[in-house]
């Protein structure tokens, strides 16, 4: 049996995105429910500027609010190496680095060329190496831009190049506008894998496609899937996005397909009830209102 590892992206990516500020308190304690339901890794913060991404402010302090858990990596997503110097200071084991592969995206989220983010890319590994940490690297929009449409596969199989001479640890393609349909996911994971770098994908259901995608890289030999309890998040840089594969769907389909995740179902489930009461509105997931079963 085929075995990944689930990245849950909710305490960032999900909540990055919703109207209501949360206090850093309660963005920890929905870390620290998803790191009891068996998940591999959990993002649970963004060290970017405040002004920028108000739903973020505070990720020092919920780092600090988290409880370490035997088997569970608690992660920190960085743009650059000042965001790394504000995680260095905290317990948390992954950074997370990310930049765009379009010129425009990576302008408007990133404030540089896409040269210039890999190279900020590269100086986040080094020093993260430096300190012990494991390095995996994001690109966005590997898929599709908001601005400049579908991404060149080319071109990204030359940044995944790049993040692999700059010693990643491991690659992760985003379709941040969840434009990605399972032949293009699979053929992007097999290049990338051509690397010898771990590949991961960060999948949004934006057009319903993302479970089938993540499937796809599955098969391709992807090792890690990032999603989002209850299917919240979205981009505040990306028109008209969405958030990310529900959690709990994806981990259903792939448990469904003999793929081992490692994730207590229901455990998810109850952790996407407490966020919808938490929230006090719906969420996009679908498994979490089903049930696990009949
Ligand atoms: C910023 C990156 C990591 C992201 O969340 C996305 O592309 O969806």
């Amino acid at each position: 049996m085929t075995a990944i590892e689930i990245c849950d992206v909710g305490p960032r990516d999900g909540l990055q995105n919703e109207p209501e500020v949360l206090a850093p308190e309660l963005r920890a304690a929905l870390a620290n429910r998803l790191a009891l339901t068996g998940v591999a890794r959990v993002e649970a913060a963004s060290f970017v500027r405040d002004e920028l991404v108000p739903q973020m402010a505070g990720a020092e302090q919920v780092a600090a609010a988290l409880e370490a858990r035997d088997g569970v990596i608690f992660a920190g997503l960085v743009l650059n190496r000042h965001g790394y110097e504000r995680l260095r200071a905290t317990a948390l084991a992954e950074v997370h680095a990310t930049f765009a592969a379009s010129e425009t995206f990576q302008r408007r989220n990133g404030g540089s060329s896409v040269a210039e983010g890999l190279a900020r890319t590269a100086a986040v590994i080094a020093a993260a190496h430096a300190d012990g940490r494991r390095a995996t690297v994001t690109i966005s929009t590997a898929f599709g831009c908001p601005f400049e449409g579908r991404a060149d596969p080319m071109q990204v199989l030359d940044l995944v190049a790049r993040c692999a001479a700059a010693d990643a640890d491991e690659v992760v393609l985003a379709d941040t506008i969840g434009i990605a349909v399972p032949t293009e996911v699979r053929r992007a994971v097999e290049r990338a894998r051509t690397t010898r770098l771990p590949v991961g994908v960060h999948l949004h259901d934006t057009r319903n496609t993302a479970v089938a995608c993540a499937l796809a890289a599955v098969e391709a030999g992807a090792t890690l899937v990032d999603a989002s309890v209850g299917g919240i998040g979205g981009c505040p840089f990306a028109p008209r996005s969405t958030g990310n594969v529900a959690t709990e769907d994806v981990v259903y389909a792939l448990e469904r397909e003999g793929v081992q995740t490692g994730v207590d179902l229901d455990a998810l489930i109850r952790v996407a009830e407490w966020l919808e009461r938490t929230l006090a509105h719906p969420l996009p997931g679908k498994v979490y209102r089903a049930g696990s079963r009949p």
